[in-house]
């Protein structure tokens, strides 16, 4: 079932277009990532999405609803930005006042255990870490027991072992069956916690697909450097296993392909007695990917 669904969106400030043509849809159970350089209207985007800005052109529907349709406020929570709660709140204050906004909220002290805040309910927000701020911010996003989450740069700031935990966070909500919409800078965490991703750049969506499957669209895979032993005939390795290219510069080869490229290659050259040194393989990852995308629109 589709929970979220953008055609066509179109959204100027004034004189400038934020988003000229962005579509995708979001399917029940899936964490979906938009990602996309600065200024690429992700923001803008799932502000339309949440219902906190209108759109100028194009459909949104959210759980088939318009995102203005007061219903939508109670079915999709949105992770809110730091600067927005008092300092002197208390963790458990904010969490009971957000809670009253809903007919059907989360028990707060069940959620607060959940996402790791039980011991701070009567910590004030200001002397929370980063770490703990974003907790309680998505503990908020949580609280009306949305069926969807939207949430906006979640690992901004934190530490590496505090992101590494809070994707654990995002894994679990969505196993417990809430949809989530997840802008992000990070291709690492887009990679590791998406089903799929939206790339927008310019306003406009450029891609839709699995993390793999944006990687397989602008790269042939794995790509191998070595400097043989001894020297090697110019086709040496033109039949092995996955191997679609191959060139030498300089005594350094390099072969690109596809599947276990590192282990076929090193086979033919044992067979050949020859050793590869200053072996190295290149797996191509999202970013590659990323920046592969968008400088082909630039
Ligand atoms: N309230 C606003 N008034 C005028 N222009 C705006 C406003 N909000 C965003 N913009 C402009 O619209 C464009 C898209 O901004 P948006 O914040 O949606 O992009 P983004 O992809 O979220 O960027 P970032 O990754 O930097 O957060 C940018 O050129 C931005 O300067």
């Amino acid at each position: 079932m589709t929970v979220i669904d953008v055609r066509q969106l179109h959204k100027r400030y004034g004189d400038r277009v934020a988003v000229r043509d962005v579509s995708f849809s979001v399917e029940r159970g899936e964490i979906f990532g938009i990602i996309g350089r600065n200024g690429a209207g992700k923001t803008t985007t799932v502000e339309i999405v949440e219902g906190l800005r209108e759109a100028d052109g194009g459909t949104v529907r959210v759980l088939g609803l318009d995102p203005a349709d007061p219903a939508v406020r109670e079915r999709l929570g949105a992770q809110l930005q730091e600067s927005q709660l008092p300092d002197r709140i208390r963790v458990g204050e904010a969490l009971s006042l957000f809670a009253s906004f809903y007919r059907n909220p989360a028990h707060p002290e069940a959620l607060l255990d959940h996402l790791g805040l039980g011991g701070s309910v009567n910590q004030q927000y200001k002397k929370l870490s980063g770490g703990q701020k974003q907790r309680l911010s998505i503990a908020l996003s949580l609280v009306g027991s949305p069926e969807v989450a939207v949430l906006d740069e979640l690992t901004t700031g934190l530490d590496p072992q505090a992101r590494r935990d809070t994707w654990q966070l995002i894994s679990d909500i969505r196993d417990r069956g809430v949809t989530v919409l997840l802008v992000t800078h990070f291709m690492d965490e887009a990679e590791r916690l998406c089903d799929r991703i939206a790339v927008i750049d310019q306003g406009r969506t450029i891609a839709v697909d699995s993390p793999s499957g944006l990687v397989r669209r602008v790269s042939s895979g794995v790509r191998v450097t070595f400097q043989p032993s001894a020297p090697l005939a110019p086709d040496a390795l033109d039949r092995v296993t996955g191997v679609t290219a191959v060139s030498v510069d300089d005594h350094t080869w390099t072969v690109t392909g596809t599947g276990n490229l590192a282990h076929e290659v090193g086979s033919a050259l044992a067979a050949l007695s020859v050793v590869p040194l200053s072996l190295n393989v290149l797996q191509a990852d999202l970013e590659s990917a990323f920046v592969s995308l968008v400088s082909r629109e630039s």
